[in-house]
């Protein structure tokens, strides 16, 4: 029998995230500032991630369907379970976008008595088709931009056509955009690049810039303060309203919320924060390429020397491939293990974000994933970047260039990165002035995330408006976007918080 999940209430909302590790926990913990806010909410996601939440035996089965209040509602993307989306990226898309609408539309009839009782349908960028579906039901859409606001604007101006963009006759063209540094090619999203072997992104991304008046709503997992220019950037053009960092309550010191709304899709090993606690104080060198990438071997190994160098204490997440291939990508080299037993830990995933906030690391060897970027944020340490693709390329650059907490190993012309780059890069954000100044600039942008989030901080003052936008009645009366950021001058209120 279907299980209505509205019980009869008002004041719904509906979060629709792609299934990924770094796209359901911020939607997740957005969904926690609502309930906070007196609003029911509920998460659909695709099956693929009950499966991986089910199979990480940290999380059991009750848990993997409800967070923190939240309830998770699963529909399918078409594709079979054990289907290998990752080297199949635009065939999953495709299919995604194909049958994701008429399941998710499904699935709201059997789950809400009347979808009259959604206040909005909240969704993010790699299924933007939800606003569709919350058209068919008359309902507003909003949509919460996971990424940094850098990256929205970017989009949104390269495929408006606004600004000119690499293309195959200029591949090498230094890109110009209002709030942001200039741009060189890898410094870029992947996304736009004449290069780009995912077709279905440029694509998915065409369709959601140049119809972004179906979102009454732009919310960005970022604060003003850390992107101030670039979120003026687009005011005049559309306008997104910063409400994070969604990360967990205890990196923001919000310590009356002690709940994180968080799923985890594979289990972590607390071995290592026993360990952390048997190292010095901001000695820790941590590792970690996040969910999806997957290191060439000649990477993997130009890591394992470059740490057994710099003879410092490291902690490396390797994640097991999900689909191993025989040319070694993703493997430690062989003797690694034996060879640093008394220097470093190995782990297959990390509790990331305690590791983070650990008095004993030091600074962090990252892809960029933004995800990763706001918790290390959060946590005041300083930041070595090595993106693959994606986002990851213009967050690094944004690490250096803009919020001044970081060094990015730079490539050899064989695209791969040397050993001695990465030592040298280590080197930089442990000890000396340079090092000193990143950590000071690192723990003044934590400072800046905490009040931002708390009461009457930016972000707070976002969420507030957006929660007073949906549940007023002006539904039936006023259609048009709500896509303002606080007003002139509230902004200006938060701006004096600044600290
Ligand atoms: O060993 C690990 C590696 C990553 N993460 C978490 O996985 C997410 C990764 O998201 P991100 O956007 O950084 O990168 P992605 O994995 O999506 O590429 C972050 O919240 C991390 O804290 C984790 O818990 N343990
Ligand atoms: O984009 C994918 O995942 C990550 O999302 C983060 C937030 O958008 C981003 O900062 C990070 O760089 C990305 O790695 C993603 C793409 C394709 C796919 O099949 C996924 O499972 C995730």
């Amino acid at each position: 029998m279907a299980q209505a999940e509205d019980k009869g209430e008002e004041n719904h909302v509906l979060l629709v995230a792609f299934s990924a590790q770094g796209h359901i926990n911020p939607m997740l913990r957005l969904g926690k500032r609502l309930t906070a806010k007196g609003v029911h909410v509920a998460l659909a996601t695709t099956e693929i991630a009950r499966h991986r939440i089910l199979k990480s035996s940290s999380t059991d089965a009750k848990a993997a369907y409800l967070v923190a209040g939240i309830k998770l509602l699963f529909f399918s993307d078409g594709l079979s379970l054990d289907y290998d989306r990752k080297t199949n990226l635009d065939l999953y898309m495709d299919s995604l976008g194909k049958h994701g609408p008429s399941n998710l539309s499904a699935l709201i009839k059997e789950h809400y008595t009347s979808p009259k009782k959604l206040l909005c349908l909240v969704t993010n960028p790699f299924v933007p088709w939800v606003s569709d579906v919350a058209a068919e039901y008359n309902i507003p859409c909003a949509m919460l931009w996971i990424q940094p606001c850098a990256l929205y604007a970017i989009y949104y101006r390269c495929f408006n056509k606004l600004s000119a963009f690499p293309t195959l006759t200029d591949p090498d063209m230094v890109v110009e955009l209002p709030g942001l540094p200039s741009m060189e090619k890898e410094d870029l999203p992947s996304f736009v690049l004449p290069n780009n072997p995912f077709g279905s992104f440029p694509k998915l991304f065409s369709e959601l810039f140049r119809g972004m008046e179906k979102f009454k709503w732009v919310l960005g997992n970022s604060f003003y303060e850390l992107e101030k220019h670039v979120i003026d950037s687009m005011c005049e053009l559309y306008p997104i309203r910063p409400i994070g960092p969604l990360v967990p309550p205890t990196l923001l010191g919000l310590d009356q919320e002690l709940e994180d709304a968080s799923v985890d899709m594979w289990k972590s090993d607390e071995t290592c924060i026993e360990w952390l606690t048997q190292q010095p104080p901001c000695s820790v060198v941590y590792v970690s390429f996040g969910s999806i990438v997957v290191l060439p071997a000649k990477q993997m190994e130009a890591i394992a020397t470059a740490l057994k160098n710099a003879k410092r204490p490291f902690l490396w997440v390797v994640k097991p491939p999900e689909f191993p291939t025989p040319d070694g990508a993703g493997q430690l080299p062989l003797g690694f293990l034996e060879e640093t037993k008394d220097q470093g830990q190995v782990v297959r995933w990390s509790p990331q974000t305690r590791v983070l906030s650990h008095p004993a690391v030091a600074c962090f060897i990252t892809h960029c994933g933004w995800n990763s970027m706001l918790e290390t944020i959060c946590s005041g340490i300083p930041l070595i970047a090595y993106p693959q693709w994606t986002d990851q390329p213009t967050n690094a650059k944004l690490i250096v260039d803009v919020f001044k907490i970081g060094v990015r190993i730079k490539k050899e012309v064989d695209g791969n990165m040397s050993s001695e780059v990465i030592e040298k890069c280590i080197e930089e954000v442990m000890v000396g002035p340079m090092a000193e100044q990143l950590r000071k600039t690192a723990m003044a942008l934590k400072a800046k995330a905490r009040i931002a989030v708390q009461a009457g901080g930016s972000s707070d003052e976002n969420i507030r408006l957006f929660v007073e936008e949906i549940t007023s009645d002006s539904r039936e009366k006023d259609d048009s976007p709500k896509v303002g950021n606080l007003s002139h001058e509230g902004q200006d209120k938060v701006r004096d918080k600044d600290v």
